[in-house]
């Protein structure tokens, strides 16, 4: 005879008590680990890993007393649901889950620690974080930038070949044993769509006529900087020259394309150094915007706590995140701030995680997740967008007064688009070539070779040197690969942000085009704020189309905002390649002897 529904809203409430404490012990041992990568530290971040897989299990098998699939309330149902899915939690042999987090640490640790030391000089070494990523952005060396990718792929790729393909064993063994064919599938049911998949690509087929046009602009742009031989007018552009360690976004590059040179162009990055900005004032615009839009305020531990810049006595996780420690309102930041127009858009989006933390701490344990990953990736970007136009950069005094110039707009939406629409065919490719390689279609000698006919296909980028298959493993120089973060939530957000972007301007009462949109300058801008805090609150406790709604007042993803925004750049740009070849011959490799 199973238990009750009465009997089940007591189950939740202790549930939810004992669950809160155990987690945020969990994420004090995860800060600690990330925060002072120590064996000492790894060893006491795996433990608690393992008492929390083994509380899942426990309470997971208690959950399954109650009569809970025949319960009439929603919420009820939906905790209870929730509780029974395991995921990676489910694998029973302790020594299997023991190896799976010590291989989730140990690949961190190797990401986290690579370096690249220079040719000539085996003492100088390196790290990716400020050194490699700053070549990758400042360079227009060929060959330095050639030394800059292939020395981190060199340092950290190669290194995670082995203990990548075992951890992708124990992770499909472990979501197996809670029901799932393999761990991508287990991922994709975060998102609560049938036809997820499918949604995704007929959005990427939509879009793809744009990154073409941009691609093509680009690449003309380069052959003028690099030459014809470097550079094939009908060719993948080289990887290494997009000014980014992956080519995922292009904004680095944005000097050697600019549309109208002759005009203002919209990069603050001087002007914060000139201004004296050091990371805590970055963080303190980011909040005070948040304040504008009317969402809570950081609480003062928040300001304690957080870790800025990267420290020089120990060795740390540079990648940014945003942390949520369940109790007492302890959220934090951790990220190696630099001084730049890059970092404080990143600055922004992981302070849209912390709000998210905030707006919904009331729910229950959870609840407490993005209405989908997407969403929670969209959430800082989305505010973002305001910050980012000249109107609002000449508020906070960033920019000068800038005159109203079709020309300036096209300089500002090129920038845009070299940070937005570059990255969507990067957003898009790293799961799938993830999903493959966990459900069998890609078998470990073939992880690089097919990780770049990917790269090839999506970006229309190539590799500057030849890449050894038994050798290279390119995805592993990926962060979010080792670190084992799925990935399509980026491509998710990345279209998304602009319907809510698009939401939020005609709320607080903007009219005009969608581009030119702050929302804190709307008259309305509360009823904006307010109703994005509505949708926040609602965490993970409804499918997502309903949170989506109470925003945008629509249930589907769309790519029709995102190509408003960019539409008069659209126009321009296939003025500009006319006589232009869109798309690449996939088979075209640069000269490896330059
Ligand atoms: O990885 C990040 C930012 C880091 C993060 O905030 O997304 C972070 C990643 C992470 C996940 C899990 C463990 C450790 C790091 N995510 C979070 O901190 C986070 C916290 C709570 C809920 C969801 C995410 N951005 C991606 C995508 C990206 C590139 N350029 C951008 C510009 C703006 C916004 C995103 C990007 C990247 O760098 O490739
Ligand atoms: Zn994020």
């Amino acid at each position: 005879q199973k238990k009750n529904e009465s009997e089940g809203v007591i189950f939740l409430e202790e549930y939810d008590i004992r669950a809160k404490e155990l987690q945020n012990r969990a994420v004090i041992a995860g800060w600690n680990y990330q925060t002072n990568l120590t064996e000492e530290n790894a060893k006491k971040q795996v433990e608690l890993n393992l008492e929390v897989a083994k509380f899942s299990k426990d309470v997971a098998t208690d959950a399954s007393e109650y009569d809970w699939e025949n319960f009439s309330n929603f919420t009820v149902k939906r905790l209870f649901s929730m509780i029974t899915t395991l995921g990676t939690a489910a694998l029973e042999d302790e020594e299997k889950l023991e190896e799976y987090n010590n291989l989730l640490s140990e690949m961190e640790e190797i990401y986290s620690t690579g370096q690249a030391c220079e040719y000539d000089d085996p003492e100088t070494c390196l790290d990716l974080n400020p050194d490699l990523e700053d070549c990758m952005a400042d360079s227009t060396d060929y060959n330095r930038l050639l030394f800059c990718w292939e020395g981190w792929r060199d340092a950290a790729g190669r290194r995670l070949a082995d203990p990548y393909t075992k951890f992708v064993e124990l992770s499909n063994e472990a979501v197996r044993a809670d029901g799932w064919n393999d761990t991508g599938e287990y991922w994709r049911s975060w998102y609560e769509t049938a036809d997820f998949q499918q949604q995704l690509e007929n959005i990427y087929q939509e879009l793809q006529p744009l990154y073409q046009n941009l691609h093509a602009y680009v690449r003309r742009k380069l052959i003028d900087t690099y030459g014809a031989e470097m550079v094939n007018a009908e060719g993948p552009i080289p990887a290494h020259l997009l000014g980014n360690m992956w080519a995922q976004t292009w904004g680095n590059i944005y000097n050697l394309v600019i549309p109208f040179p002759n005009k203002p162009s919209i990069d603050v990055t001087d002007e914060m150094v000139r201004q004296g900005y050091d990371a805590r004032r970055m963080f303190n615009l980011s909040d005070e915007f948040f304040r504008e839009m009317g969402q809570i305020p950081m609480p003062d531990s928040f300001w304690e706590r957080t870790m800025y810049t990267r420290p020089d006595d120990r060795e740390v996780v540079c990648h940014a995140s945003a942390w949520d420690f369940y109790l007492d309102n302890d959220v934090r930041i951790k990220m190696c701030t630099k001084v730049n127009q890059e970092d404080l858009v990143t600055v922004h989006h992981e302070m849209g995680h912390i709000e998210y933390f905030l707006q919904y701490a009331h729910q229950p344990l959870p609840f407490r997740e993005g209405a989908n990953p997407g969403f929670h990736e969209a959430v800082g970007d989305l505010l973002a967008l305001s910050v980012s136009t000249p109107a609002h950069l000449n508020k906070v005094g960033l920019l000068p007064e800038l005159v109203d110039d079709p020309e300036v707009d096209i300089n500002f939406l090129m920038q845009m688009a070299l940070e937005k629409i570059a990255f969507l065919p990067f957003g898009y490719l790293i799961d799938q070539w993830r999903w493959r390689v966990f459900n069998g279609d890609i078998t470990p000698d073939k992880y690089n070779e097919e990780w770049w006919k990917l790269r090839t296909q999506y970006q229309g980028i190539v590799p500057p040197v030849p890449r050894n298959p038994d050798k290279d493993f390119d995805a592993g120089s990926k962060y979010h690969v080792p670190a084992n973060t799925p990935y399509i939530r980026y491509f998710v957000s990345f279209v998304i942000q602009f319907q809510f972007h698009e939401a939020m301007c005609s709320l607080s009462g903007f009219s005009g085009e969608l581009h030119k949109c702050d929302a804190s300058a709307g008259a309305m801008k509360e009823i904006a704020g307010s109703r994005l805090a509505e949708m926040l609150r609602m965490g993970k406790s409804q499918p997502w189309p309903e949170a989506f709604e109470v925003l945008t007042g629509s249930r589907a993803m769309s790519a029709a905002a995102i190509l408003q925004y960019f539409a008069p750049l659209i126009d321009w740009l296939e003025k500009q390649n006319e006589n232009e070849t869109l798309g690449w011959d996939n088979g075209w490799t640069p000269p490896y002897d330059c």
